[in-house]
């Protein structure tokens, strides 16, 4: 398994005697996603303002490659990419003005390492052009240039695909991905927007009132179906019958026309079909229905969750 990337231990903030972050801990790998999730005003932009240093946390710990924010900034920091809120650009600049600009903040940033970074993000076209003719999702893109210039081991973006339009939300996450893919950078991604966070992550935290409720990875429902139960839809043509069949079997169903719906744990299936066929009820279809990741985010969250 590769390195631990980033590391945050019980990590608590608490203002005005307010508890806002209760005790976070998590973890992310080098070339790891993680999609930091939850409804507005859970926590999210709090933790990632103490995870890039502009603010500090009243308990606990966070490090980065092993080095704590808090008592060894400077090397923590210098592995740590950030666009927190919205990339700081100059318009008037052009795309590569831009990022010499912010190169110089750095020590030893090659013309090189420059020309990398403007073909991870795909921006080789419009690099000589004036950012205020950028697309939103352009800008972005050379947001997140900017962000790994000093080739950091972890970035962090917040809300990184807002206001973006479906394929700049694409282009985003495409350049997301290789990032983590070919560079082993350890991303972290806020966001409200699961149906994002699904086709970008790799695993998902979910926040809600200052704590970490659930963290899974994002493809791993299937192992855990086997204790959990699932929703199967049994396509009938009599469902009445079919109906009473089931509540014989004291079995959770739901009808919907000629589809009965019913929750049930994986190895039940197989002896509630057969009953059913024992009965002479006539089976067109089962069929299983994975819960989407923004199903399982909203029984978790209590329904409450995009603006
Ligand atoms: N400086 C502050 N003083 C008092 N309360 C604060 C402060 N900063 C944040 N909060 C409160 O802490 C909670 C968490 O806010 P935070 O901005 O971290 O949430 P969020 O998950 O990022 O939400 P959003 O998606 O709306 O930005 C909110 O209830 C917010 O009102």
């Amino acid at each position: 398994m590769s390195q631990i990337a980033l590391e945050l231990k019980d990590v608590q903030k608490t203002i005005n005697k307010k508890e806002i972050i209760k005790g976070v801990s998590l973890t992310v790998r080098q070339g790891e996603v993680y999609g930091f999730i939850g409804p507005n005003g859970a926590g999210k932009t709090t933790t990632i303002r103490m995870i890039v240093g502009l603010m500090k946390p009243t308990g606990g710990d966070i490090k980065i490659l092993g080095k704590s924010i808090q008592h060894d900034y400077k090397e923590a920091a210098q592995n740590v990419g950030a666009i927190v809120e919205n990339p700081e650009l100059y318009p008037f600049m052009t795309g590569m003005q831009n990022l010499k600009h912010f190169a110089r903040m750095y020590q030893g940033i090659t013309r090189e390492r420059i020309e990398e970074v403007v073909s991870l993000v795909g921006l080789e076209k419009a690099i000589h052009t004036k950012v205020r003719k950028y697309s939103l999702g352009m800008r972005q893109r050379l947001g997140i240039a900017q962000a790994i210039l000093h080739k950091p081991k972890v970035l962090i973006l917040d809300e990184p695909t807002n206001g973006l339009d479906p394929a700049g939300m694409r282009e985003v996450r495409e350049y997301i991905r290789r990032l983590a893919d070919e560079e082993q950078v350890a991303v972290v991604i806020s966001s409200h927007l699961l149906s994002e966070i699904e086709l970008i992550c790799d695993r998902i935290g979910i926040i809600k009132h200052g704590e970490i409720i659930t963290e899974r990875y994002v493809n791993e429902d299937d192992s855990d179906a086997v204790e959990k139960k699932i929703k199967v839809v049994i396509d009938v043509n009599e469902p009445e019958d079919a109906m009473n069949v089931l509540k014989s079997m004291e079995v959770d169903v739901v009808q919907e026309g000629k589809q009965l719906i019913v929750q049930l744990q994986r190895e039940e299936i197989p002896p509630v079909v057969k009953t059913l066929v024992e009965h002479h009820i006539s089976i067109y279809g089962v069929t299983g229905i994975k819960a989407t990741l923004e199903e399982q985010f909203l029984e978790l969250t209590g329904g409450n969750v995009i603006e």
